[in-house]
């Protein structure tokens, strides 16, 4: 892991391919786990990896090259284990530019898991609804992002691009898979979830505070229907070097968008309506990577 300077001077921690190698050879000689699949538990989701069976636990402190989890609700875990037989790494937290990770730390997982030979990535988060239409508890699979961030030059792929990930200039109009997308709200409509299932756009900001009145009235304009402080980094960087994406947002809140309201919202409320709706993604989720399990033995 090495330090460089930014065009503006400013010292970021990046890490070379051979930081990452070596990570995931670590990782692959302490465990017999081969994953596919990837899935980034947010804020008080952690919960998401204990369905999977035969499981194996590595605290993120024990990772060579690891950052650790600060942000409360992050239990900082690297979980492997199988679901339905196919095999899956679950991250118990994920790390956020508000905590003072570069983004290259912020998305190191990432790229280790495609280096693992993981194909798809299901992330998670916590979010603020910006859509009026939206109530809290709803589900909403993330359809595009605003990567607010990155407009300001805080962006996980700027400095020298490694051709080894991915391409200098990747597109991001297809960040997040549309096949993934018509199976996980098949998967739901199933399930009975369809009064609270919703699909839009989720706007990253870097936080840790919440919006003001005036910021959130601008995200509404901007198009966005759901705010949080992570994810968009992550998916990126699983872009560029060709995963493919889900993204599952919990509206935790509802954004203040009037000065006369007087509720506020705070981190202690996101994750209790984590908790309440925990159970619910889980099964979300494990219905999920079993179909794309039962796809892959149809497919080959
Ligand atoms: O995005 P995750 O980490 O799920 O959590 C969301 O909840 C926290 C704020 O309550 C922020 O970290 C925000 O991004
Ligand atoms: N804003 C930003 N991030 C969040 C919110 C919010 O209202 N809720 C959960 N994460």
């Amino acid at each position: 892991v090495h330090v460089r300077k930014t065009a503006c001077q400013i010292d970021i921690t990046c890490c070379s391919f051979e930081d990452y190698k070596l990570t995931t050879e670590w990782l692959l000689n302490q465990t017999r786990h081969r994953p596919k699949v990837a899935v980034i538990c947010s804020s008080g989701l952690g919960l998401l990896a204990d369905a999977a069976s035969n499981k194996q636990t590595f605290r993120y402190q024990d990772i060579p090259n690891f950052p650790v989890s600060t942000a409360p609700g992050h239990e900082g875990c690297l979980v492997f284990g199988t679901v339905d037989g196919a095999a899956c790494v679950f991250m118990q937290g994920h790390f956020h530019l508000y905590e003072g990770y570069s983004l290259c730390q912020v998305t190191l997982p990432v790229r280790i898991f495609k280096l693992m030979g993981v194909e798809s990535i299901i992330v998670t988060n916590a979010s603020g609804g910006i859509c009026p239409d939206f109530k809290v508890g709803d589900i909403m699979i993330i359809k595009d992002h605003i990567n607010l961030p990155g407009f300001a030059g805080q962006h996980p792929l700027c400095g020298p691009n490694d051709e080894r990930f991915g391409t200098r200039f990747p597109s991001m109009s297809d960040a997040y898979s549309k096949d993934l997308r018509r199976l996980v709200s098949e998967v739901a409509c199933e399930l009975d979830y369809s009064s609270f299932l919703r699909e839009g756009v989720y706007c990253m900001v870097s936080g840790p505070n919440f919006e003001t009145i005036a910021e959130a009235r601008m995200l509404l304009v901007l198009g966005c229907d759901s705010v949080g402080m992570s994810t968009v980094p992550e998916v990126t960087v699983a872009k560029h070097c060709g995963l493919r994406v889900l993204g599952l947002s919990l509206i935790t809140n509802m954004v203040s968008l009037d000065y006369s309201r007087e509720e506020k919202v705070n981190h202690d409320d996101v994750l209790h309506i984590c908790k309440t709706r925990a159970k619910l993604l889980q099964k979300l989720v494990t219905e999920l990577i079993c179909r794309l399990q039962q796809q892959n033995i149809n497919t080959n």
